[in-house]
């Protein structure tokens, strides 16, 4: 009888999972296994959001493994220790996971595989969780790609891997353990409103994308830049997790591409997927990115000295700038911000109010239920200007301009922030030229055109050239 264990990280699902389907052919029994790993990530251990999503996906994980004749069996602790404890209880000889590329996970990855080399199991490792793969995806001089365009293209010229496995219909039974059912601690009540928002699960995903091909592919270009429309797919806290994967997407969109005619608007979708690739390309190729700035010349770049109370006000949604508020707003009540209103906050803190980058991806890191230490890596450093961007620093998103273009009916603003419920329009983007002592919404928390330029004072103080070093 041969024992094997399946250990889920961020591939929560049963499709797609290639490794999954191999370990069911080869084992007899096999234990599901998702680890708890409180000392993984330290500084950027899952943050609030994350684990509320990741409680309600594992539970949603376990029901489809009952379907099938199984259940999942949740531990805490490190796994290079948890792993081989259970191996040697159980007499295991293989263990099969897919890898993730976030610093501190490939080092839980390989401490693991020493751990099991020791006690002679054999440790897998597959992939399911990217189209490519960072190892190996740098130019053909074998340096990182910076650039997301030439990344992209040498990408789709490679060809993707599109073979994408049906769920399996049965898995092995698992092994006879003593329970030890372990519950995650939830983050408080802040977190019960998600459930209006959110599914999480591998059903709730492929519905999402199945619902989102239907209705929204089709517009997707025209839309996906207005906040107040469901205008974009809304699968990223999905994909995170590993509900679904990124080869269902793009074997779903080029079929439906290949059937509509609509290739443009694929290519615009999956353009999107790319920047996710890129993202875990630059993480993977320069693991400190999260805290330090990928251009080494935004190490000397002068921040604001005292910035603990522009802080607050702008986590607290009361900067007085309705498009930056409502999307504050947004992300409290909902566990997720539009894009076109992340870049908009996220230059509003770090280039009007000159507050470091990394305090806003904390925030973010704490309260997105997305939240993705790749992309938003690359989100905040792309918006500051010191991460992989051409023409960086000039790119100072103005938040009244930006509202009256992506939101130009103020529609979004007003369902945000009940305050200007009264302000018809375009009016709620600027509420201070209407009576705003009447709405009990603050003032404009700073001059627009005076930070502006002391930001842009303070970038041409950097060093000209070069990227590191
Ligand atoms: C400051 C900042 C922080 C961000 N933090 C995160 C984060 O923590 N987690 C996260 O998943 N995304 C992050 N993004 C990227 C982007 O905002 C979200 O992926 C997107 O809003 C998710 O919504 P969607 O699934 O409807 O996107 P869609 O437009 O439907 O795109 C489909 C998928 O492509 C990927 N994608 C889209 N845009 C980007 C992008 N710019 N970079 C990388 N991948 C992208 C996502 O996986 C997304 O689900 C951040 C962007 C900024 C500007």
């Amino acid at each position: 009888m041969s024992m094997g264990v399946f250990w889920f990280r961020r591939d929560l699902r049963l499709a797609d999972n290639p490794l999954l389907a191999k370990a069911a052919n080869e084992c007899d029994r096999l234990l599901p296994l998702y680890i708890d790993d409180p000392g993984e990530g330290t500084e950027w251990a899952e943050g609030a959001a994350s684990r509320w999503w990741l409680q309600h996906s594992l539970a949603s994980l376990n029901r489809e493994l009952n379907r099938r004749g199984t259940r999942l069996s949740v531990r805490r602790g490190r796994p290079s220790e948890v792993l081989p404890k259970l191996v040697q209880t159980l007499g295991a000889e293989r263990v099969y996971w897919n890898c993730r590329y976030e610093p501190q996970a490939l080092v839980a990855e390989r401490n693991t595989l020493a751990a099991l080399r020791l006690l002679g199991c054999r440790g897998e490792s597959g992939r399911a969780s990217l189209l490519t793969i960072p190892e190996s995806s740098g130019k053909p001089d074998g340096t990182p790609y910076r650039v997301f365009t030439a990344f992209w293209r040498a990408r789709q010229r490679a060809g993707l891997d599109l073979d994408v496995r049906p769920a399996p219909a049965r898995l092995p039974p698992p092994p006879h353990l003593p329970d030890e059912v372990i519950d995650l601690p939830l983050p408080g009540q802040w977190s019960d409103k998600f459930s209006a928002h959110w599914e999480p699960g591998e059903r709730p995903a492929e519905r999402r994308l199945q619902q989102f091909i239907e209705d929204g592919l089709g517009v997707y270009p025209g839309c996906r830049d207005f906040p107040a429309r469901a205008g974009t797919s809304r699968l990223s806290p999905h994909l995170h997790f590993g509900e679904i994967g990124p080869r269902q997407i793009v074997a779903a969109v080029q079929a439906w591409a290949a059937e509509s005619g609509q290739e443009s608007a694929a290519e615009s979708f999956l353009r999107q997927l790319g920047w996710r690739e890129f993202a875990h390309h630059l993480l993977y190729h320069f693991p400190e990115t999260p805290n330090r700035p990928l251009d080494l010349r935004f190490e000397r770049f002068r921040w604001a000295s005292d910035y603990g109370k522009s802080l607050t006000a702008w986590r607290r949604a009361e900067t007085g700038f309705p498009i930056i508020d409502a999307g504050l707003r947004e992300l409290w009540e909902t566990g997720w911000m539009h894009n076109r209103v992340r870049l908009i906050t996220a230059s509003f803190l770090t280039k009007n109010l000159l507050v470091p980058w990394q305090e806003g991806a904390h925030w973010f890191w704490d309260t997105l239920l997305d939240a993705d230490l790749a992309n938003n890596t690359l989100g905040w450093q792309w918006v500051a200007g010191c991460g992989a961007d051409a023409a960086p620093w000039f790119r100072i998103f103005n938040p009244v301009v930006q509202a009256e273009r992506f939101d130009p009916q103020g529609d979004y603003v007003r369902r945000w922030l009940p305050a200007l419920r009264r302000l018809e329009g375009k009016k709620a983007h600027q509420p201070w030229k209407s009576d705003c002592s009447r709405t009990n919404y603050p003032p404009p928390m700073v001059d627009l055109k005076t930070t502006r330029e002391r930001a842009l004072l303070r970038f041409r103080k950097l060093p000209k050239r070069g990227t590191r070093n």
